[in-house]
């Protein structure tokens, strides 16, 4: 009877503690209580079965409880633990459902939510009614393979059309700040980063799902020797080892962190805002995983924590996913300028072939030429020349066009296209080209051109006059 009286005291205080939402001190006190019940009930025989009952009813509710308490603290692995050690005693028991099918949501499980919800005869409140919400996490026909340019790099597994999905995933840890003018402070860009920083130390420590995955980025240095992860291992339904403790000091993950985290308003970002007043840096896991090309072939797009990316040219099963990191608009010495604050030396096939040709004495000879006032169509021929040798381009069919003409406008934009992909900056020339003049051309070949880059820099858009509006929203005045 004093064993009870004691867990009738233990009871008491960890239930205070969770009303008073002391999430820390409460999953203590009833870390407590469970031990107590877990013990107790090993003693009191079956001739007891009233108090049996009793025990079970305090440990299920202490379980649910401390669940409740370890997924505010973002803890959800151990918490999901808690909530089936509650369902082994009562699988109906309502409010252990309901939480558990939160912290399902959380982990962006639907299906698995739904079951719970249903199990609690919730479906129909749930909010989504049997389907998943639109932005559920995406893997498309990706894999991680070793990359010619560094490393790891993220790989298309099937053909892939410029537009198509690659990711849509969610941030493990996003910081904001609001922007008061333009651009953002010293002082509240080091108060983001501080934050954002103990954010993802904070997560890292409590989610070995999380953390395990975080070790997995890279630092930066001897690339080569890290390991190649399964794909799947980033898919929600993955639970990760529980067996797995290691810890990641502060050094790797502010390493890992200067290496892979991303900001909204970085090149080959975009975010559906217009006047955005605020600004964000966040740890995308898969993203992670994609190289840098100067001649990039996909895009991202920020939508709230979610960072979606889609193919901006055509890709091959086999080639490697690159976005830009840096202005890829930029000529190669200031891009050059630019890689080493990323603490890189590019090594994508575009800075290969520009290091190549801008190293011969042929090009130097072309600049002085110009410099003294050679024609600009024999520059062009000249550099064409190169490129067919080095075959370093997609596709020669923009050069043919150019000969030794000096190139009108399109056929500018075209070139670039080839080489960097659908930029929402071409898309605003081509606009302006075509509300100026009528498209060169035909007006309606000219829409059909921009509406072609607009998918390749917002992704696909089924409906042709959603596309007119999103372009009108996001590069008209
Ligand atoms: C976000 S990670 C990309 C994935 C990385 N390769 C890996 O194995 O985990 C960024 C790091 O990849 C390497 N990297 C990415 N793009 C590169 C490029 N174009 N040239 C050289 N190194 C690059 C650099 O070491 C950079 O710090």
């Amino acid at each position: 009877m004093a064993e009870e009286e004691y867990i009738q005291q233990l009871r008491s205080k960890a239930t205070e503690l969770f009303l008073r939402e002391e999430w820390k001190d409460s999953i203590d006190a009833y870390s407590n209580l469970i031990s107590h019940c877990t013990h107790h009930q090993q003693q009191l025989s079956l001739h007891h079965p009233d108090h049996l009952q009793k025990l079970h009813k305090s440990l299920c509710i202490a379980l649910c409880n401390r669940a409740e308490a370890r997924s505010r603290l973002r803890d959800f692995h151990c918490a999901l633990q808690d909530c089936d050690r509650a369902l082994q005693i009562d699988a109906s028991h309502f409010k252990t459902l309901l939480c558990k099918g939160k912290i399902l949501l959380c982990l962006n499980r639907y299906s698995m939510a739904l079951e719970c919800f249903k199990a609690a005869l919730l479906d129909s409140q749930a909010g989504f009614h049997g389907k998943p919400p639109e932005l559920a996490e995406y893997i498309g026909a990706v894999e991680i393979r070793k990359s010619d340019i560094s490393g790891r790099g993220l790989f298309a597994t099937k053909n892939i059309d410029a537009g198509s999905l690659i990711l849509i995933t969610r941030a493990i840890v996003m910081e904001r700040s609001i922007l008061a003018g333009k651009d953002l402070s010293e002082d509240a860009q080091l108060a983001m980063w501080k934050n954002f920083i103990q954010k993802v130390s904070e997560f890292a420590r409590k989610c070995y799902k999380t953390r395990d995955l975080i070790g997995m980025l890279s630092i930066g240095e001897d690339e080569e020797e890290l390991e190649i992860p399964d794909i799947d291992l980033f898919r929600p339904e993955n639970v990760g080892n529980v067996d797995s403790c290691e810890m990641i000091d502060m050094e790797k993950l502010l390493a890992i962190l200067d290496v892979n985290s991303l900001t909204e308003d970085a090149v080959s970002a975009n975010v559906l805002r217009k006047n955005n007043d605020s600004y964000g840096v966040g740890l995308w896991l898969l993203p992670s995983f994609i190289n840098h090309s100067c001649c990039p072939n996909s895009r991202r797009l920020h939508v709230g924590d979610y960072l979606i990316v889609h193919a901006s040219k055509d890709l091959k099963a086999g080639e490697e996913i690159t976005f830009a990191y840096l202005d890829p608009l930029s000529p190669l010495s200031k891009r050059r300028e630019m890689s080493m604050t990323w603490g890189i030396q590019c090594k994508c096939k575009r800075c290969r072939f520009e290091n190549e040709v801008f190293t011969k004495q042929e090009i130097k000879e072309i600049e002085i030429g110009l410099e003294r006032g050679m024609d600009v169509g024999g520059v062009v021929y000249k550099l064409e020349e190169h490129m067919k040798r080095l075959k370093a381009y997609r596709s020669d069919r923009s050069m043919k066009r150019w000969g030794r003409r000096i190139p009108a406008m399109d056929a500018v934009v075209d070139s670039v296209v080839d080489v960097v992909g659908g930029d929402h900056r071409l898309l605003k020339i081509m606009v302006e080209e075509l509300k100026k003049n009528g498209g060169g051309g035909s007006g309606l070949v000219g829409m059909e051109k921009a509406l072609k880059l607009a998918r390749d820099v917002y992704g696909k858009v089924v409906k042709k006059q959603a596309m007119k509006t999103l372009v009108e929203f996001c590069v008209g005045d």
